[in-house]
């Protein structure tokens, strides 16, 4: 049982009632005022929200509507991997303009494979006519202890799951008016929010953690800053994806991998419980220094060092 409430007649709402018909399973509980979930006993509710919007996100000409309701999906289950928190719910808030609608059922699919690959169930959301889609999407998890920006301690070990590079590489090939490789086009249409990691890395020992969305240059600062530390980047550390260099990699947001700060950690443990993925030590974490000195984040070249690129900045112009 859905358990969903009967809608009142009206297109939009046959819009919303194909979408629950569609999901199925994957929606529980829509129909009311809100929806009423339960916390478990002795945890807190962690929440975040993201949109992703036409031309500032993606572009119809790059990705199928499948995969941009994947993504957008998958971007705003990231916070709660980062936080090592457990998926309760998703609502989605779509802004859907009349040439999108015929892709609605697709957009759908892409959505509830995200949430359902997840363990979220839809349990609202909203729809308006609009001139370009967005999707606003909130997402609801649990967790006894969260793992916030702000706990990394000098003489941490900074590490990143995964590879980068690769959706920076997608992009900066479909910006030249090339198709992407492959390897880089999945990154960046397919991306998969490190939810069981972040749970494993919050249960062994991280004290602090972020997902890469503006790119590793600038994620750091965030950590550095929520911590009141200083963070310094290895870039030989860095793991690149194929043919992309280490700057790049650097700039490249959208990754969805976690940079999380710990006492050392054991990688191997980590790929083996993971699916091979990789878990790299990219840096360390030091005490602040005194003002005037060297900054929160730096970053070094085989020990010299090196000035770190700029990340994504959605105000930048
Ligand atoms: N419009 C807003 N109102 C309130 N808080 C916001 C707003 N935009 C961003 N924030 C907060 O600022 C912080 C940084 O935002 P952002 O870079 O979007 O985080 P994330 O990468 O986790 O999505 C987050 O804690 C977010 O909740
Ligand atoms: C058309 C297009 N231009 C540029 C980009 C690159 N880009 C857009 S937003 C962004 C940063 C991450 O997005 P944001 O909405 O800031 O995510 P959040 O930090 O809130 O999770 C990047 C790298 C893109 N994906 N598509
Ligand atoms: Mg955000």
């Amino acid at each position: 049982m859905n358990d969903h409430l009967a809608m009142g007649p009206g297109r939009e709402f046959d819009a919303v009632r194909a979408l629950l018909a569609q999901w199925g399973p994957a929606a529980r509980g829509v129909g009311d005022d809100a929806a009423v979930l339960d916390v478990p006993v002795g945890e807190k509710l962690v929440v975040s929200t993201d949109s992703t919007v036409e031309e500032v996100h993606f572009r119809r000409a790059w990705l199928s509507a499948e995969e941009i309701g994947w993504r957008a999906t998958q971007a705003a289950l990231s916070d709660l991997a980062a936080m090592g928190a457990a998926p309760l719910g998703v609502l989605l808030a779509l802004t859907v303009p009349r040439d999108w609608r015929a892709a609605l059922p697709e957009l759908a699919a892409g959505i509830g494979a995200a949430t359902g690959a997840a363990g979220a169930p839809i349990v609202g959301g909203d729809v308006t006519d609009g001139d370009r889609l967005a999707l606003a999407i909130t997402v609801l998890g649990h967790a006894r202890r969260p793992l916030s920006r702000a706990g990394a301690r000098p003489g941490d070990v900074l590490y990143v799951t995964g590879v980068l590079g690769g959706p920076g590489a997608a992009l900066d090939a479909w910006m030249a008016g090339r198709e992407p490789g492959d390897v880089a086009r999945a990154r960046f249409a397919r991306p998969e929010a490190r939810i069981a990691a972040g749970q494993w890395l919050a249960a062994h020992g991280a004290t602090a953690a972020l997902d890469l969305s503006d790119g590793l240059a600038g994620d750091v600062a965030h950590l550095a800053a929520a911590s009141g530390v200083a963070c310094v980047l290895e870039l030989d550390a860095v793991p690149c994806l194929a043919g992309v260099r280490v700057d790049a990699a650097l700039q490249s947001g959208e990754e969805y991998e976690l940079l999380v700060a710990a006492p050392a950690m054991d990688a191997a443990a980590f790929a083996a419980a993971h699916a091979g993925l990789r878990l790299t030590a990219v840096g360390r974490v030091e005490a602040l220094s005194p003002v005037g000195a060297a900054g929160a984040v730096r970053a070094e070249r085989g020990g010299a060092p090196v000035a770190l690129p700029r990340a994504h900045d959605h105000f930048a112009r």
